[in-house]
């Protein structure tokens, strides 16, 4: 299947790419929208941590926003768009993924068995819980299916997502003990992020399926 889509992928931590392979054309925006995602990773990763009655710090001291990587989605103008997609069908992998979406639309999430379309909000960024988020809260948090359409009008769609994930790659996760009990056994295994990773991109894109490899 041809897959109307280009992808712009730049690491922006921990270590930034050299800057001089970043585009210049989106050099300065780059870097200034890499400290912004820091700084609002860092809340919602405060916020999530609280919402499982842990600590603030709790995620962030895990490194949680500490890998960030950017992919920059170009969609063009596709002339037969219910003969393919924009994006395959997946969860996040990660922690979470902040999306900017311009107002051109396609992105929909699985909510039961339907997919609902993610209307672009001016000025609203998307925020999405990744696997790992899911298991480390041993189910509490839930990742969600998504996925982009071609895009049938004349105007590109454009979007941006940054996956925050742990720099920590040796040591183990899974889920916090903290959220295990006799009445909630560990839904998961423990695994370090390396392995995570690996299964990743050994498996491609298709669905909620990585997070079935760590189940305990
Ligand atoms: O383009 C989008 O809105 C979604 C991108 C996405 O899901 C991803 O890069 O993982
Ligand atoms: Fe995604």
């Amino acid at each position: 299947m041809i897959i109307c889509r280009d992808t712009l992928q730049i690491r922006l931590g921990p270590q930034l790419a050299d800057v001089e392979e970043i585009p210049e054309v989106c050099r300065n925006e780059v870097l200034e929208w890499n400290q912004q995602v820091k700084r609002l990773g860092s809340i919602l990763l405060g916020l999530f941590s609280e919402g499982l009655g842990l600590s603030p710090g709790k995620l962030q001291e895990l490194t949680c926003v500490d890998t960030r990587m950017m992919s920059g989605h170009y969609y063009p103008y596709c002339p037969q768009p219910d003969l393919t997609v924009g994006l395959t069908s997946h969860a996040d992998p990660g922690v979470i993924t902040v999306l900017l979406q311009n107002q051109v639309g396609g992105l929909q999430v699985k909510h039961g068995d339907e997919w609902v379309d993610v209307t672009p909000v001016p000025g609203a960024l998307v925020v999405n819980i990744g696997d790992i988020l899911q298991i480390m809260s041993n189910d509490e948090y839930k990742s969600v299916d998504h996925r982009v359409l071609a895009n049938p009008s004349q105007e590109p769609r454009v979007s941006i997502a940054v996956f925050c994930n742990p720099s920590n790659h040796e040591k183990e996760f899974g889920p916090f003990p903290e959220l295990v009990s006799s009445d909630k056994p560990a839904a998961y295994r423990q695994f370090t992020f390396d392995e995570y990773m690996r299964r990743f991109f050994t498996k491609g894109l298709d669905g909620k399926s990585l997070i079935n490899y760590f189940r305990a």
